[in-house]
C-alpha cells in the first residue's frame, strides 16, 4: 500500500477513535508505520511514560460484535434460533483458535464482520475496517512449497483450512444467502460464492489475529446480575473486535495490559516505557509454530515456549525393534493396551513459568523433564509386555532402562524427520539469503530442533546415570549422522 494511503488511513482511524464518546488517547503515544520491520502498524511511546499510566480507553460500545452491530437487531433469529445451526453443541473448537471447528461465537462474529464490511461507508466502523489487514502471513495462506519449509513441524497438521472451508459453507454462506437483503445494502452487487469464501477467510483470519475475549472484570457474574459481556447464552466467553487495542503488537515480554472494565476497556503501562519504545501487549505463552499459525509472525522471545510432538507409533516402533518379540507376544501386549486410555501423541515442552506481573520472563530456557505421561504410558505397555514375555523385562531397573532408551531413540528418529540440521538452518538464516515466510519457517524449525536436541541430551544424561561410569550413551551429533 502506498505510504500516503497508509498514513491517511491511520490518521482517519485515529480521528474517528478520538471522537468516540468516552475514548481517550494519551498524548505521549503515536500509531506508527512499522512495515519496515514487517510489523504493520504499532503504537510507540513518543515521550517517557511512567508505570500504571492509562494509555488509551476504548468505550465498550465501540467494540464490534453481536451486541453492538445492527445485524443482530435486524435478524436476531440467526443469533438466537438453534435451528439455523449456529448453535452447535458438537462444536469442539475453543477460544485459543483450535482449528477443529469454531464455536458459535466465531460464526457470529464472522457474520457480524462480513455484514459491517459489506455496509461500506454506511458502517460506523468504516475507518476501523480501513486499517484492518487485507492480506495475512498466517499459515492458512501459505502455498505448499512455503509450508514445505516447516519440514517435520507438527504445526502443518493444525492449520485447519478444510475445517474452516466446511464451516463457512455450512454456516456462514447459507446465512448470508438467506438474508441477502439485509447483508447487502440496497443496490449493492452480490458476491459470488468464491468471493464470499475469500471474504469469510479474510474476516475469520482477522478475528483469529485481532479479536479479544471479552471479560467484564475478574469477578464471576452472579445469577441476578448476569453479565452479558462475560458470557453468551452457551456460557462461552464472548469475542469482539476492539479498535485501537488491536493496533498493539505483542511479544513474550511486554509492557502494557488491557483491562476489562464495565463501560470500557483501558490499556495501561505495566512498567515505565521509555520514549521510542513500542507499546506491546501479550498473546499468551505460544510456541513460534502457533504464533505463526494464528498471528503470522515469529519472535525470538517466544521460542522459549516451543513444542514438539512425539507420536506414540514412533515410540512403539522403537520398542518393537529393541525388544525383538515374536508377533504373537507383541500382539498380546498390544491387546492388553486396548483396555487402557492410549495417547496417540506426546507433547514435549519446557513447561516454563510465564511472565511476571510486569511482563518480564525469567530463568533458563532449559528442558528439565521428559514428559511424565509418556513415561507412564511406556511403563504401562512394558508391564503388558512383561505379562506376555516375562524374560524380556526381568525387573523394574530393566524396565526403566528400556523406557528411557526408547524415548532417546524415538527422539533421535523424530529429529531425523527434519531434512536439515539445526546448524544447517542457522548458517542458512545468517547467509542473508532468506527472508519473509521462509525466514519464519526456518525460525520455527530451528526452535523445534533445538528443543528436540535438549530432550535427546536429557534422555542421554538419564541413560548415563542409570548405566553408571564407563557405559556412556553416544553423543547426539554422532547418532544423528548415522
Ligand atoms: C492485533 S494485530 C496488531 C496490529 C497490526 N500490526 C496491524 O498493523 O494491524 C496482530 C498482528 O500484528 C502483527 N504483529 C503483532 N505483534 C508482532 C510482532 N511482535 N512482530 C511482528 N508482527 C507482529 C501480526 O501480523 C499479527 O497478526
Amino acid at each position: 500500500m502506498a505510504q500516503s494511503t497508509f498514513d491517511a488511513r491511520t490518521a482517519s482511524f485515529l480521528n474517528w477513535f478520538r471522537a468516540l464518546p468516552g475514548a481517550t488517547f494519551h498524548p505521549s503515544i503515536q500509531i506508527q508505520d512499522l512495515r519496515p520491520r514487517s510489523a504493520g502498524r504499532g503504537i510507540v511511546a513518543t515521550a517517557d511514560i511512567p508505570e500504571d499510566t492509562v494509555l488509551f480507553t476504548i468505550p465498550r460500545n465501540a467494540i464490534i460484535n453481536s451486541l453492538t452491530s445492527d445485524l443482530a437487531k435486524r435478524i436476531p433469529q440467526i443469533f438466537e434460533d438453534s435451528t439455523t445451526g449456529l448453535e452447535d453443541a458438537d462444536n469442539e473448537a475453543d477460544e485459543d483458535g483450535d482449528a477443529s471447528g469454531p464455536p458459535d461465537s466465531w460464526v457470529s462474529l464472522i457474520l457480524v464482520m462480513i455484514y459491517e464490511f459489506l455496509q461500506g461507508d454506511q458502517s460506523r466502523w468504516k475507518p476501523y475496517f480501513d486499517v484492518l489487514p487485507e492480506q495475512f502471513d498466517t499459515l492458512m495462506f501459505w502455498s505448499e512449497p512455503e509450508l514445505h519449509e516447516l519440514q517435520a513441524s507438527a504445526i502443518t497438521s493444525k492449520i485447519g483450512k478444510d475445517e474452516a472451508d466446511n464451516m463457512f459453507r455450512a454456516k456462514v454462506l447459507p446465512a448470508i444467502e438467506e438474508h441477502a437483503d439485509v447483508f447487502y445494502p440496497p443496490g449493492a452487487q452480490r458476491l459470488s460464492e468464491d468471493q464470499l469464501m475469500t471474504l469469510a477467510h479474510r474476516m475469520g483470519s482477522t478475528i483469529m489475529a485481532y479479536a479479544f475475549d471479552l471479560e467484564n472484570d475478574e469477578e464471576e457474574p452472579d445469577e441476578e446480575n448476569d453479565d452479558e459481556w462475560m458470557e453468551d447464552r452457551d456460557g462461552k466467553i464472548m469475542m469482539g473486535m476492539v479498535p485501537m487495542a488491536d493496533i498493539l503488537n505483542a511479544d513474550a515480554e511486554f509492557n502494557a495490559h488491557v483491562n476489562h472494565e464495565d463501560e470500557s476497556l483501558t490499556v495501561t503501562s505495566l512498567k515505565p516505557i521509555p520514549a521510542g519504545t513500542e507499546v506491546l501487549n501479550y498473546y499468551g505463552p505460544l510456541s513460534n509454530g502457533d504464533l505463526l499459525r494464528r498471528y503470522g509472525y515469529v519472535s525470538e522471545k517466544h521460542s522459549r515456549y516451543d513444542v514438539v510432538e512425539l507420536p506414540w507409533d514412533l515410540v512403539l516402533s522403537v520398542l518393537q525393534e529393541r525388544l525383538n518379540l515374536d508377533d504373537n507376544q507383541w500382539g498380546k501386549a498390544l491387546n492388553e493396551l486396548e483396555d487402557e486410555e492410549i495417547e496417540d501423541c506426546f507433547v514435549i515442552d519446557r513447561d516454563l513459568d510465564g511472565p511476571d506481573e510486569k511482563g518480564d520472563v525469567h530463568g533458563e530456557v532449559a528442558l528439565k523433564r521428559l514428559p511424565e505421561d509418556l513415561l507412564e504410558q511406556i511403563n504401562t505397555f512394558l508391564k503388558a509386555i512383561r505379562k506376555a514375555s516375562p524374560e524380556s523385562i526381568p525387573d523394574k531397573r530393566k524396565r526403566d532402562e528400556i523406557s528411557v532408551a526408547a524415548i532417546h531413540r524415538a527422539l533421535e528418529l523424530r529429529l531425523a524427520q527434519y531434512p536439515t540440521t539445526e546448524a544447517d538452518d542457522l548458517s542458512f538464516a545468517r547467509s542473508g539469503q532468506v527472508s519473509g515466510r521462509q525466514a519464519m519457517a526456518v525460525a520455527v524449525r530451528v526452535g523445534e530442533k533445538h528443543l528436540l536436541r535438549q530432550a535427546i541430551d536429557l534422555a542421554a544424561d538419564k541413560i548415563n546415570k542409570m548405566n553408571g561410569p564407563g557405559d556412556v550413551a553416544e553423543p547426539t551429533a554422532k547418532r544423528q549422522k548415522m
